[in-house]
């Protein structure tokens, strides 16, 4: 039987800016021990979504909670939850070490954590660079080694390899396996349909506030050649 504690549950999201409905009863899962790709076209709702799901935002009804619990409810959330999310943050002088300790005495977690954690995702070198000098790659990978900081059941990743070069992009496929193969319950968003299709066990479509399709990879895909094929055909080319 599948173990369900650790699963992050989105369900019945309804969130309205102004007149506009941006999210309509959005409900999906993402299961422990897989990789879900919560994809869609530009404006679709997929930070929305995320953004509800790690507390940044409010939604009108509905809840988003990891393990039956609201992001918000955990005292020190990243021993729980890794997100990288909108960015690095902190000043661009500040040195990529300085901004992690920063991170982890925020959380309780021990120092030792940030020297491993900057050699799991091969920045031990770049560990005195000042923030602003990191390339687009490096701070994706810089934003992976703050989620990871305390060692979290839950990684939620926002178009996790925008930046990333092909060798960034293999590394990273094969870094995020591993985390789901220790058991870890891993939700990326992405609009980089191929990069999806190599990496995830389950797909979740959304298209105009709206849950279009969900369920595991190979399922969606059957019968069309490629993924891009099913979002093209669901979204009606609007990526
Ligand atoms: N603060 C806001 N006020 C008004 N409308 C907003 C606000 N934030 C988002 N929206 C609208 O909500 C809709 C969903 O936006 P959202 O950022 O969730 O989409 P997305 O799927 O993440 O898109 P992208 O791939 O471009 O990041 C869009 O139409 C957007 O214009």
């Amino acid at each position: 039987m599948t173990n369900t504690t650790n699963n992050i549950v989105i369900s019945h999201l309804c969130k309205r800016y102004g007149e506009k409905d941006i999210l309509k009863e959005v409900s999906f899962e993402a299961k422990q021990g897989r990789i879900t790709a919560f994809l869609g076209p530009n404006g679709a709702g997929k930070s929305s979504t995320l953004r509800i799901l790690l507390g940044l935002d409010l939604c009108s009804t509905g809840t988003a909670t990891f393990g039956g619990r609201k992001y918000v409810t955990f005292d020190t959330p990243l021993k729980v939850v890794g997100a990288a999310f909108d960015g690095i943050g902190g000043t661009p002088s500040r040195r990529v070490r300085t901004h992690l300790n920063i991170i982890a005495q925020s959380n309780s977690i021990p120092f030792r954590r940030v020297s491993e954690v900057l050699e799991k995702v091969g920045l031990s070198e770049k560990s005195k660079a000042r923030l602003g000098t990191l390339s687009l790659g490096e701070g994706q990978r810089l934003g992976l080694a703050a989620a990871l900081l305390g060692d979290p059941q839950y990684l939620v990743l926002d178009e996790p390899t925008n930046g990333l070069d092909p060798t960034g992009i293999r590394w990273f496929r094969k870094f995020i396996r591993q985390q789901s193969d220790m058991g870890k319950t891993v939700l990326l968003s992405s609009h980089l349909l191929s990069e999806v299709e190599a990496v995830a066990d389950d797909v979740v479509i959304i298209n105009h506030g709206k849950i279009i399709a969900t369920g595991e990879l190979q399922h969606v895909m059957k019968n069309l050649e490629s993924l891009e094929d099913v979002f093209f055909s669901l979204t009606e080319g609007g990526a």
